[in-house]
């Protein structure tokens, strides 16, 4: 038996639990060994290498996590708010490295998080690539270079299956300028605009949305000036990136003590 870490994904057969899936299995650094998905789903009691169209891989897809995480050292969870905060108790409860991409989660769901970050290891990101971690990183400083006479708007693009806005991304690009501007993101934040909205309020950090098409992800934070705009621009092409840095952080996470991280320790940014 491979002493290999063990990796879980929940929300297997979703976009991301997919390809999650098919990086873990590509690893020469983890072995997957549990795939969750929702009670009454389809593929529960498959084979996870048959259910994705493939040769049997030996894995059962289950709907108990309790049952997955044993024996596993993390789980990589991409669901959805609710889902995440149970795996989280679970997570904490087999001491696991516990993976989270889930966005859309309230204040409610991340506090939820705290106690069981007081036992297991715990890493999430709105966004699990290097390019969107640096962009955050720009975005503070370029932030920080300028006053509140340059407007800051995040403009994020994604597939029309999505069902949270802004993204997760776009939260945290979002902070960073906020961060970098020394103000509160939730004193200065404007979003969904429509009819007679009134000026724009000098100093608030807005967002605008777009769905459409299968669109993998799209930011661009912009700052507009008079006489000139500054565009910093993400572009993700492939689901991969989210998966690659995922998996990173399940392998980082491994030698961690309990606590909460995000993707910046993973990377050392
Ligand atoms: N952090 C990142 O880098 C990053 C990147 C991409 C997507 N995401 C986020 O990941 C999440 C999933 O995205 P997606 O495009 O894969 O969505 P998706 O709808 O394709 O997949 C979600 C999967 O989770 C499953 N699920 C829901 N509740 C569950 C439960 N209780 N138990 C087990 N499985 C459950 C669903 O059945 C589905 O298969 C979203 O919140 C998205 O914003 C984050
Ligand atoms: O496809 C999604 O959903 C994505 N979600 C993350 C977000 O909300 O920012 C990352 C990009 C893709």
């Amino acid at each position: 038996m491979s002493d290999l870490p063990g990796i879980v994904i929940t929300g297997a057969s979703g976009r991301m639990g997919q390809m999650l899936i098919r990086t873990v299995t590509e690893s020469d650094k983890a072995r997957l060994v549990g795939a969750v998905e929702r009670a009454g789903h389809d593929w529960i009691g498959q084979d996870l290498g048959t259910a994705m169209g493939g040769a049997p891989s030996g894995v059962i897809v289950t709907d108990d996590p309790l049952e997955a995480f044993s024996g596993a050292q993390a789980v990589i969870d991409f669901t959805a708010p609710a889902a995440t905060r149970e795996f989280a108790k679970l997570a904490a409860q087999a001491r696991l490295t516990h993976v989270i991409g889930t966005t859309g989660m309230d204040e409610d769901d991340i506090a939820a998080l705290k106690p069981c970050a007081r036992h297991a290891v715990i890493v999430r990101a709105g966004n699990m690539s290097l390019g969107v971690n640096l962009l955050t990183q720009l975005t503070k400083k370029v932030a920080q270079a300028l006053d509140a006479d340059w407007d800051i708007e995040v403009i994020e693009a994604h597939h029309n299956k999505k069902v949270d806005a802004p993204s997760g991304t776009a939260l945290m690009l979002g902070e960073a300028a906020a961060e970098g501007r020394g103000i509160a993101l939730s004193e200065n934040r404007e979003s969904g605009r429509d009819g007679i909205t009134g000026a724009r309020k000098r100093g608030a950090i807005g967002f605008s949305a777009i769905r459409g098409g299968d669109i993998v992800g799209e930011h661009d934070v912009l700052f507009a000036g008079l006489g000139e705009r500054i565009i910093l621009r993400h572009v993700a092409t492939d689901r991969a990136i989210f998966a690659r840095g995922a998996l990173k952080a399940a392998l980082w996470g491994q030698d961690k003590a309990p606590g909460e991280y995000d993707m910046m320790d993973v990377l050392g940014l």
